[in-house]
């Protein structure tokens, strides 16, 4: 498996092609997604002035003072993550008993070098959003909420072509996301030694699973982010950013729970930028990305749909509420 072989679906042929084109864009996203646990995507709908503003906004948040992001610190527990989650909150290298098989023995917790801002939909009063005051970031709030909204739309779109490319009655996947209940993520990855990374504590990102039913993904152009070669269980392949507008989306835990295992989670994990994987001392660059989890609803069970289960195909899974789910696992991370 080559970075090469990740396919590149033109989503524009499923949103505005004839009714073959969209078949046919359809089913390369599912085959992807049942394959890889990942999928590229252009013409998706964002476009490149949208994601430049991204990052202007992701890098305009992270340099505030501590002071401001600590006005708006996330509080570790079970409640969804909403505001600033500080370096060494959250933690991936705990969703995956191979990250504590490999740790170096006796030097603690294996810890994510990553600082992050989370919110949920707009006006969400049973897990408030935490935005900087106007005066501390002005715009920043009304941005933040423009963005969800598009992306949550772009999201839909793409449930609506899983639902194609699995043939599922029009709307059986969409409908389970509404109203929404997703989150939004800015993520900055400060400057790190690559003698602090050699540590073997210390990752980007250590390799994980999301959450949610499918998460999209933009990196800025420093890269680092690796799928899981599944034909070399638990190894990881670069995804080399073709350009900033290119939109990375994996599978997730509950399209996992929901297919009954036939979509699997896609593995992943942020690595040392596949340019400079060679290099054995200084320090890597600091990095932006941003990731957009779509959740179902949260009254919605997580549970198998009736669709993937048989009688040689039994539920793998429980029926639980998306929130009782997404509690469970928040509180394992932090
Ligand atoms: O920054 C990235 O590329 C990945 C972030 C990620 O995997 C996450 O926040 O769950
Ligand atoms: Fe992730």
């Amino acid at each position: 498996m080559t970075v090469a072989q990740l396919p590149i679906v033109d989503f524009g042929l499923f949103l505005h092609g004839n009714p073959d084109q969209q078949e046919h864009a359809a089913k390369k996203l599912v085959e992807s997604l049942v394959n890889h646990g990942f999928v590229r995507l252009t013409n998706h709908g964002i476009s490149q002035e949208f994601v430049q503003q991204i990052w202007e906004w992701d890098r305009a948040f992270f340099q505030l003072p501590e002071e401001v992001k600590m006005k708006i610190v996330h509080h570790p527990g079970s409640d969804l993550q909403r505001g600033w989650s500080r370096k060494g909150t959250e933690t991936t290298s705990r969703l995956r008993k191979e990250n504590a098989e490999s740790s170096p023995k006796g030097k603690g917790e294996l810890l994510d070098e990553k600082e992050h801002f989370d919110c949920g939909p707009r006006g969400d009063t049973e897990f408030p959003n935490k935005f900087p005051s106007e005066g501390d970031l002005p715009g920043f709030k009304t941005f933040v909420e423009q963005y969800f909204d598009i992306v949550q739309h772009v999201s839909l779109n793409i449930m609506r072509a899983c639902e194609v490319g699995f043939r599922m009655p029009k709307n059986s996947l969409v409908d389970r996301c509404i109203p929404a209940s997703s989150e939004l993520r800015m993520l900055h990855y400060p400057p790190v030694s690559l003698d602090r990374l050699q540590s073997g504590t210390i990752k980007r990102a250590w390799p994980h699973t999301d959450f949610g039913i499918i998460t999209l993904l933009f990196q800025d152009s420093l890269g680092g982010l690796e799928f899981e070669d599944r034909n070399k269980p638990f190894t990881f392949v670069p995804i080399i950013p073709s350009d900033e507008n290119e939109l990375i989306v994996n599978t997730s835990q509950t399209f996992q729970r929901w297919t009954n295992g036939v979509v699997k989670a896609g593995l992943h994990q942020v690595n040392v930028p596949p340019h400079m994987s060679s290099i054995t001392e200084g320090c890597i660059p600091e990095r932006y990305s941003s990731v957009f989890f779509l959740k179902a609803h949260r009254e919605v069970s997580v549970g198998p749909i009736d669709q993937f289960v048989t009688e040689e195909r039994p539920a793998m899974y429980p029926d639980i509420t998306a929130l009782q789910y997404q509690q469970e696992m928040t509180e394992i991370l932090y």
